[in-house]
């Protein structure tokens, strides 16, 4: 069970964490974390936590553009990792490897340099927010396309609702965890 401080952490990057209905279409709550990462505390607790969750012993901190770069670099630092970047296409010079796949609220495209893992490398993949896992299943198959291990995906908020936890697990991806879910994993 978390301790008093991680709780107190916990509850305060819940409460930075904005609901905006009916964003960016209707029939969607937008999780909007720009009041958190404009808050110091708020923002530092968010990368502690994620810390907190991730193992040790990873080379290579993954994060999707955009979100996943705000922690995920912060969380690679910390690690002593280095960070690569998963970008929507058109934005890498290099050559690169692409997946295609479906989002809560439309279609996306992401894409890594070829050479940007080296074949056998530890993983960490960190976003924001886990909602259907559409992102993380799409970055997942890009690690593995570049002979990489995915050791463990780290995000702040799981959209427990939208099931991207079961969908990630069909998909062979079992070592997910995050730092508060919605409804709350306490709450039951
Ligand atoms: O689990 P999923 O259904 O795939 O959704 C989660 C993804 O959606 C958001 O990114 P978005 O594509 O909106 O891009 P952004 O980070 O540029 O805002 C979020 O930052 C995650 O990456
Ligand atoms: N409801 C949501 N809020 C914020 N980011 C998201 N990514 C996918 N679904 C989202």
């Amino acid at each position: 069970m978390a301790g008093a401080e991680t709780r107190t952490q916990r509850q305060l990057i819940a409460e930075r964490i904005r609901d905006v209905p009916d964003f960016p279409k209707p029939g969607v709550v937008f999780k909007d974390i720009t009041p958190l990462l404009a808050d110091a505390t708020a923002f530092a607790a968010s990368v502690d936590e994620l810390v907190a969750i991730s193992p040790d012993g990873i080379d290579i901190v993954v994060g999707m553009e955009a979100r996943g770069f705000i922690f995920g670099a912060p969380v690679a630092l910390a690690l002593g990792a280095g960070f690569v970047p998963v970008r929507k296409p058109g934005k890498l010079p290099g050559p690169t490897v692409q997946e295609t796949f479906a989002l809560e609220y439309g279609s996306e495209t992401l894409a890594v340099h070829a050479d940007a893992i080296l074949p056998g490398a530890r993983v960490l993949v960190i976003d924001d927010v886990l909602a259907t896992g559409g992102t993380i299943a799409a970055t997942a198959a890009l690690v593995n396309r570049l002979g990489a291990e995915l050791v463990h995906v780290s995000v702040l908020l799981e959209l427990s609702f939208l099931e991207g936890r079961q969908r990630l697990a069909e998909a062979g991806i079992d070592a997910v965890s995050a730092v508060i879910a919605t409804p709350p994993v306490d709450a039951v």
